[in-house]
């Protein structure tokens, strides 16, 4: 009898531990504009103007920098216990979360999934206040609303096949005739809710926050360059050739990557095909050929186990950087090279 699998929504929620809160606070609502809904001493609960549920960022001091959770909102209290079932029928850990552990969230399930990664699984959440027209509030890049994940792994190809048994479909890869070596799947009708990066893992790559227009983009980058805050843009602006979205890629004080997308496209029907980009393609990751700053493949933040300890980290066999990708300028280089 086949478990039956979570109905998952969308990626919804996401808890970054930082070190010095009031300066990520700082760079998170006063620079980028995020709206803190609730905050004391110890946590911040972000959310975009264009969300209606509590929050969609979780900021928590610590002494150590690492991901505490990527959480999917399912479409039922029922499919958290399906997803419960769904990860201990995999032998993976399960830990009941109960209701308000996280302000605004009911009764969770937390899993490792077989990645590494600590993953939530909700249904029931708070509303919160109804921000979509209030324009006098909007400030820095407006963000509207959380969008996907990007996590690290070494085995790519076992990250996609793990995600399509759980019911998300693939809108986009980087693969040549030996490697997978970048995915994007969706539940909701976007290009991705989650999407995975070659590379030593687990560790996540970066939270992806939408924004209403290619302006705001360049708005916030402006904003940087006028407060000599220009050091947190890591990439871009640009126009992806995967997903075909206009990005910004900036790091937070913790060195947490976060980008600001705008401008993909619908994935919702059910035949939707998934579009294959050669990994020589120079256009795959940035539609005008620019090179990709080397730290965006080979940085990212330590995932923390359902214990609260950080997980080892596993390297790949082979890394897209070390396929010779004109477009990223880098040439062929050595494992050896990358881990120096
Ligand atoms: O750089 S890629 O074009 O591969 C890309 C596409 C979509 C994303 O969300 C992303 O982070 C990266
Ligand atoms: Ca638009
Ligand atoms: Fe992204």
């Amino acid at each position: 009898m086949p478990v039956p699998v979570p109905d998952v929504v969308r990626a919804a929620d996401a808890e970054l531990v930082v070190t010095d809160l009031r300066r990520s606070r700082w760079f998170w609502v006063d620079v980028l504009g995020f709206v803190p809904i609730e905050e004391d001493d110890e946590v911040v609960y972000l959310r975009g103007y264009e969300e209606f549920l509590h929050h969609s960022l979780v900021l928590r001091q610590g002494a150590r920098a690492g991901l505490r959770r990527l959480a999917y909102r399912v479409r039922t209290p029922q499919d958290v216990g399906r997803a419960a079932d769904f990860f201990a029928a995999e032998g993976l850990p399960v830990q009941e979360v109960p209701a308000g552990a996280t302000r605004g969230i009911g009764e969770a399930v937390r899993v490792e999934d077989p990645l590494g990664f600590p993953v939530e699984f909700f249904h029931a959440a708070e509303r919160g206040p109804r921000l979509v027209q209030r324009y006098e509030l909007r400030r820095g890049a407006e963000p509207s609303r959380i969008d996907h994940f990007n996590v690290m792994t070494p085995d790519v190809r076992a990250a996609h096949d793990f995600y399509a048994r759980l019911g998300f479909s693939t809108s986009e890869t980087i693969e040549d005739d030996e490697n997978l070596y970048a995915a994007w799947m969706f539940r909701k009708p976007t290009v991705h809710d989650i999407a995975f990066t070659g590379g030593a893992g687990p560790r996540l790559h970066h939270i992806a926050f939408f924004v209403p227009e290619s302006h705001h983009i360049l708005r916030i980058c402006d904003i940087l360059g006028s407060l000599g805050e220009h050091p947190h843009i890591e990439r871009g602006p640009g126009r992806h050739g995967v997903s075909n979205a206009f990005y910004l890629y900036l790091r937070d004080p913790d060195g947490h990557r976060l980008e600001l997308y705008t401008s993909d496209y619908y994935t919702g029907d059910p035949d939707h095909e998934t579009y294959r980009w050669d990994v020589h393609d120079p256009r795959r990751r940035d539609f005008w050929g620019h090179d990709v700053v080397s730290s965006w493949y080979r940085e990212g933040s330590t995932a923390l186990g359902l214990d609260g300890r950080p997980k080892p980290l596993v390297h790949p066999a082979a890394s897209e950087e070390t396929v010779h990708v004109g477009a990223d300028g880098l040439g062929v280089v050595t494992e050896a090279q990358l881990r120096s």
